[in-house]
């Protein structure tokens, strides 16, 4: 630290991290008319806007289009040509704002946030110090509440060659200016899918290297197995049962070693095995916690043993979707306010203003491959780990009117998990095109817990695709 004097700025609330979740908190403690200010050290809007949700699923909307007109008569021969890769990526381009934050900081200053680009670090309690790019400091005082919104990096294994092997992160798989002639992408998770699925359809010949025996392995077994079966169809080689042991590159060739000694070479190679939190350089030893690990919050996103420490989104591990961070945000938020206002008991009972219960018990989540996959709420797997008494209800989404409507030969697969003791569904999952668009019918059904008697008075238009709603009613009813 430089020897002068550091000007110190006390604000209500200070934010670490200006991603979709940070810039929500401070939106929702602005509104209740706190001062906050946020401190960022890259781009306003956080890998959601820049490098994950709005680049990938902007380089996967013309994939999933091109895909379903395909299965259309009389609107497949018009759509067999190749994707027009220049276009894609133009497009996915201006979904990026062209990588600058210009428009979400205007937003922030619109609602009165004070913006400190910089990387921040805590400095022991309600203080946060701020390095600037240009290596000036200042110390940013917080009368109520800092919050930790420092979201996720991808993690690297520990593979040999690895380090010079100049592979991708999710970083460069959604902000490649050109379409490498042949993508290696290791990884079987939500990451490596989409990746594997938008870079075949634009003109790579993928090659997905799975360790574990299918993809997707999070969600119910028959959503890896159909968008497996996609991308075979699509031209990629997918491997399950295959680990990598080495990595090498010599020049514009990257060369795999796998378990069985045999290689893959290819122009690229992508590293999508999961994230790792940023809060390993944010100062918590300062405050008497770990760095380097996701934050222990309770239900309010408060971290546990703190009155004034908040972890919201990615940084405390328990949902890393950004609209689950979001809806964070907003119950953290209302947290902070009340708490600052001496609100003296919190509504953190279940279901509460301020408890995030929908991270245990409905997290919705779109996988954008091809087919699309849709869940909310456990997997069968999931609730029998948890002792919980269910029935699974499986149904071919393909027999319903509307999906062979949709889609000639539609494929597709749907789950209803119903809870016996209660009879109220805790969980849904659909795969097949246009599967996306039908999550949030479940979410209400999960989060409402409305009871199965009550559903079946809830009638899906015909001929909707949302007709699986019946079909699986019905066979749960018999
Ligand atoms: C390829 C990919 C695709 C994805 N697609 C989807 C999707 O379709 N839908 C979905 O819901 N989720 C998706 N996700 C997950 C989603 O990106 C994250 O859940 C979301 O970005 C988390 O938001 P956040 O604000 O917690 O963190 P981030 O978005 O990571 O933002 C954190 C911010 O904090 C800043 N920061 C970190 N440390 C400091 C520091 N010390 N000082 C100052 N600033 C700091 C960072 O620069 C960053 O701007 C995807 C993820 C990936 C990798
Ligand atoms: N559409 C979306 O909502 C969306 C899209 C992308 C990412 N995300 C979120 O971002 C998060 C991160 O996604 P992700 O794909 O990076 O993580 P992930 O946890 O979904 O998948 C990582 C995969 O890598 C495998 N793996 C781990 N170490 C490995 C190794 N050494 N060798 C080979 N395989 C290995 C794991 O078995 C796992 O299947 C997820 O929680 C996901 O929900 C969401």
């Amino acid at each position: 630290m430089g020897q002068g004097h550091v000007e110190t700025t006390e604000y209500d609330v200070v934010v670490i991290g200006a991603g979709p979740v940070g810039e929500n908190v401070a939106d929702r403690v602005r509104a209740a008319g706190l001062s906050c200010a946020v401190v960022e050290s890259e781009l306003i809007g956080g890998e959601c806007s820049y490098w994950a949700c709005m680049p990938s699923k902007a380089l996967l909307r013309p994939v999933i289009a091109r895909s379903d007109a395909r299965k259309v008569p009389g609107l497949a021969g018009a759509v067999q040509g190749p994707l027009d890769a220049a276009a894609v990526l133009a497009h996915r381009d201006s979904f990026t704002s062209h990588w600058k934050d210009d428009g979400q900081a205007a937003w922030l200053d619109g609602i009165g946030v004070r913006v400190h680009r910089g990387h921040g670090r805590l400095d022991g309690p309600r203080r946060v110090t701020v390095k600037s790019p240009e290596g000036e400091r200042h110390v940013l005082a917080a009368r109520h509440a800092v919050a930790v919104c420092t979201g996720t990096r991808a993690a690297l294994p520990d593979l040999p060659g690895l380090a010079g092997a100049r592979a991708w992160t999710s970083r460069e798989a959604t902000s490649a200016q050109s379409v490498p002639g042949r993508l290696i992408v290791v990884g079987g998770g939500v990451v490596a899918t989409e990746m594997a699925t938008a870079w075949q359809a634009l003109g790579s010949r993928v090659t997905l290297l799975v360790r574990g025996p299918g993809l997707l392995p999070k969600m119910e077994p028959f959503c890896g197995e159909l968008v497996a079966e996609a991308l075979r169809e699509a031209g990629a080689d997918v491997r399950t049962d295959t680990s990598v042991t080495s990595v090498a590159r010599d020049g514009d060739t990257v060369t795999v070693t796998l378990d069985d000694g045999s290689t893959v070479e290819a122009d690229e190679l992508l590293i999508a095995t999961g994230r790792a939190p940023r809060t390993d350089d944010i100062g918590l030893e300062s405050v008497g916690l770990t760095p380097g690990r996701y934050l222990d919050v309770d239900e309010s996103c408060q971290v546990v043993g703190s009155d004034w420490l908040y972890a919201v989104g990615d940084a405390n591990g328990r949902a890393l979707l950004t609209h689950q961070g979001k809806y964070q945000a907003r119950i953290a938020g209302a947290a902070i306010v009340a708490r600052a206002q001496g609100v003296p008991i919190l509504e953190t009972d279940r279901w509460g203003a301020h408890a995030a219960t929908a991270d245990h018990d409905a997290v919705t989540q779109v996988v954008f491959t091809d087919p699309e996959v849709a869940s909310v709420g456990p997997t069968l797997a999931e609730a029998e780990r948890a002792g919980r008494r269910v029935r699974a209800v499986d149904y071919d989404m393909g027999s319903v009117a509307g999906a062979s409507l949709y889609a000639d030969g539609y494929k597709g697969r749907a789950c209803m998990l119903v809870d016996l003791d209660r009879e109220v569904v805790i969980g849904v999952t659909f795969a097949g095109p246009g599967a996306g668009e039908l999550l949030q019918a479940a979410a209400i059904a999960v989060a409402g817990e409305v009871p199965v008697d009550r559903l079946w008075h809830a009638v899906p238009a015909y001929p909707t695709i949302s007709e699986i709603w019946l079909r699986l009613l019905e066979t749960y009813r018999g």
